[in-house]
C-alpha cells in the first residue's frame, strides 16, 4: 500500500484545492467548496491521529507491563536456578560457582556440615519430618552465623558455609559456635531432644581449585564422623606446606579438635 492509497480521499481534496488556487478566475463558491473539503479531511485526520496515538499509548503500556513481568519472571527463574527449593539456601551448582568466584581473588575457608544419623530421623519419623529438620537446621545456621558467610546445600543433609577472607582459626571458632547452637536446643519440629551435626573445614589460598578445597573439607568431615560425630575437624595440610618438609607431609594429614 502506498501513501496515495492510504490517503486517497485527502489527496483528491488537496489536488482539487490546488486546481482552484491555480485558476485565475476561480469563483468564491469554488474556493468555499475546496476549503470545506480540506477542513473535513483535516478534521478526520486529526480524529484518526488522536485514536492512533491513544491506541499506541495503550500498546506501549501493555508492552511495558509485559516487559516488567518478563524481568520479574527472569529473576525468579534465576533465583530458583541458584537456590535449593526446600531450604532457600544456595544449591550445589551455585555454591561451586560462588566459591570459584571468591577464590579468584580471595582466600576462602569452607565449612562442610552434615546432620548425624539423619537416616534414622527419616526412618522413624518420616520424610516430611526429615524435611522440617533440614529447614529448621538452616534457620539455626542463619541465626548463629548472624550474617557471616554464605550457606549452601550441596547434598541431602550436607550443607556448606563459604567464608571468604576468614582464617582457618576463625572458621573453626565459627563452626564450633554453630555446632553448639545446633546441639544445644531441641528442634521444634522433632520430638527427640537433640539433632547434632558433624563439621569439616578447609582453608584455601587465592586461586586454589574449589574441588580441592571441597575434597579436603569433606575428608575432614569424614574424620569428624569417624571420630564420634557432633564434632569439628579441620584440614591443616595446606598450612603444613609452609612448615613441613615434603617427607613429613606424606605422613601428616589432619588435625583434630577435642
Ligand atoms: N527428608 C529428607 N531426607 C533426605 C533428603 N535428601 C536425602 N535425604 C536422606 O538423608 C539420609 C542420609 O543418610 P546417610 O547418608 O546414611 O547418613 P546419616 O544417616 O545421616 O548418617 P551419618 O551421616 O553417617 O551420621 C538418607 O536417608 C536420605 O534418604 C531430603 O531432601 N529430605
Amino acid at each position: 500500500m502506498n501513501d496515495n492509497d492510504l490517503f486517497e480521499a485527502e489527496t483528491a481534496a488537496l489536488n482539487s484545492a490546488y486546481d482552484v488556487i491555480s485558476k485565475d478566475d476561480a469563483s468564491g463558491d469554488e474556493y468555499r467548496i475546496a476549503l470545506d473539503n480540506l477542513a473535513k479531511d483535516f478534521h478526520r485526520l486529526m480524529r484518526e491521529t488522536r485514536r492512533l496515538i491513544a491506541r499506541s499509548d495503550r500498546k506501549e503500556l501493555e508492552l511495558n507491563t509485559l516487559n516488567f513481568k518478563l524481568e520479574q519472571l527472569t529473576s525468579e527463574l534465576d533465583y530458583k536456578a541458584r537456590h535449593d527449593n526446600l531450604t532457600g539456601v544456595l544449591n550445589r551448582g551455585a555454591v561451586f560457582d560462588q566459591a570459584e568466584h571468591y577464590l579468584k581473588s580471595n582466600p576462602l575457608s569452607l565449612i562442610v556440615l552434615d546432620i548425624d544419623f539423619f537416616k534414622r530421623i527419616n526412618d522413624e519419623f518420616g520424610h516430611p519430618t526429615g524435611d522440617a529438620v533440614l529447614r529448621e537446621l538452616v534457620k539455626k545456621l542463619k541465626s548463629s552465623l548472624n550474617g557471616v558467610g554464605e550457606i549452601g546445600r550441596v547434598g541431602g543433609e550436607e550443607f556448606t558455609v563459604l567464608l571468604p577472607n576468614i582464617s582457618l582459626d576463625d572458621a573453626i571458632e565459627i563452626a564450633e559456635n554453630v555446632r553448639l547452637a545446633i546441639a544445644a536446643e531441641t528442634f521444634t519440629c522433632f520430638p527427640r531432644p537433640h539433632v547434632t551435626a558433624s563439621f569439616g573445614i578447609s582453608w584455601s589460598d587465592t586461586n586454589c581449585d574449589f574441588e580441592n578445597a571441597y575434597g579436603r573439607a569433606d575428608a575432614a568431615l569424614y574424620k569428624a564422623k569417624h571420630n564420634g560425630r557432633n564434632r569439628v575437624e579441620a584440614d591443616i595440610s595446606i598450612l603444613q606446606l609452609t612448615t613441613l618438609e615434603p617427607q613429613q607431609l606424606a605422613n601428616e594429614n589432619f588435625s583434630t579438635l577435642g
